[in-house]
């Protein structure tokens, strides 16, 4: 009963927003989404599977799915787009993440290598950051939650 009105209580009064989070293994995903959902920095191992977590932002839903990123697992990343509500719509965000590591790619140097410019057909946003410290995560959520409210 209590899951059930859970259910229904979010079906009409908050709406749940998927993110998938992908990328190369070892890129920080998984101190991301802990960062996220518990703001500090957690231990992690190499993700076999996802994890999978909840964080409400005012009263903004999203399921956050992270992703183990070795090549062996690239193959099921498109497992966890299945039930994404209508991925064509999808936005996408890059986070340029490990801005603290020295020598570390500037965002329009991945932006080139990544050709970010011609993606016509999805809105793109990309955003420095450190996982470690935190420090632009939130300028990502930003950008996130102002797409929810101009669609
Ligand atoms: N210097 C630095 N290290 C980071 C940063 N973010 C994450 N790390 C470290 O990078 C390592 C890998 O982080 P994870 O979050 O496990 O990486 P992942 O992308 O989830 O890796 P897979 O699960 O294998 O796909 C860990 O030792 C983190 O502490 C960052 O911004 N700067
Ligand atoms: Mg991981």
């Amino acid at each position: 009963m209590g899951i059930l009105f859970t259910r229904i209580w979010r079906l009409f009064n908050h709406q749940e927003h998927k993110v998938i989070i992908v990328g190369l293994d070892n890129a920080g995903k998984t101190t991301i989404l802990f960062q996220f959902s518990m703001n500090e920095v957690v231990h992690t191992s190499p993700t076999i599977g996802s994890n999978v977590e909840e964080i409400v932002i005012n009263n903004t839903r999203f399921l956050m799915w992270d992703t183990g990123g070795q090549e062996s697992l690239r193959s099921s990343w498109n497992t966890y787009y299945t039930n994404t509500e209508d991925l064509r719509k999808a936005g996408l965000l890059i986070f340029a993440n490990k801005q603290d590591v020295e020598e570390c790619m500037t965002v329009a140097e991945i932006s080139q290598v990544l050709k970010l410019t011609s993606i016509k057909d999805h809105q793109w946003h990309i955003q420095a950051c450190c996982a470690l410290t935190g420090e632009g995560l939130c300028q990502g959520l930003e950008w996130m939650m102002s797409r929810l409210k101009i669609r």
